[in-house]
């Protein structure tokens, strides 16, 4: 059970605009499972960041293979979930709740969760983080879709 798991060695991008409360939630609960933090905007500098920006850099620590997987907030999620979808390779999904969150593993193979500040509290962050980190399979009967996505993020066609 992922409760009992940790993930020493495995490295994730988080990245926020500004210092939501859920923020602080995440972070402490990667740390206590293992993971190694690469901060980005206000999580690294510790002041408000354009979300455009930390959406971008976030996507291409993933993309670059820098970190294994990434988290973008924002006020709605909205922002920087756009942002990181415009580096290609990166399948950035909002996730408000954990069923969402499952789904985007088990059938998008989303590697970059983005999460609303305003709306995600500490419980419901774990709840999101723990279907996400536990979906470590997609669901093979999805794998065709999967492959017209990532050819599209390739080819910008079908
Ligand atoms: O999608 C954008 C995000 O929700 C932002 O967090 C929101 O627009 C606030 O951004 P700013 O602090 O730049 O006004």
């Amino acid at each position: 059970m992922v409760l009992n798991m940790t993930f020493p060695g495995k490295r994730v991008a988080v990245g926020s605009d500004d210092l939501y409360p859920v923020v602080n939630a995440v972070v402490r609960y990667l740390k206590e499972k293992g993971f190694e933090i690469i901060p980005v905007g206000a999580i690294k500098t510790g002041k408000p960041e354009p979300w455009p920006i930390v959406g971008y850099e976030v996507g291409e620590l993933v993309a670059s293979g820098k970190a294994d997987w990434g988290i973008v907030i924002c006020y709605t999620g909205t922002g920087v979930s756009i942002a990181a979808n415009k580096v290609r390779g990166v399948r950035a999904a909002l996730c408000n709740d954990a069923e969402t969150a499952r789904g985007a593993r088990l059938w998008n193979n989303a590697n970059v969760l983005a999460l609303s500040g305003r709306l995600v509290t500490e419980y419901v962050a774990k709840e999101i983080l723990e279907a996400w980190i536990s979906t470590t399979k997609i669901d093979e009967s999805e794998a065709r879709n999967i492959e017209m996505l990532e050819k599209l993020d390739r080819e910008g066609k079908i």
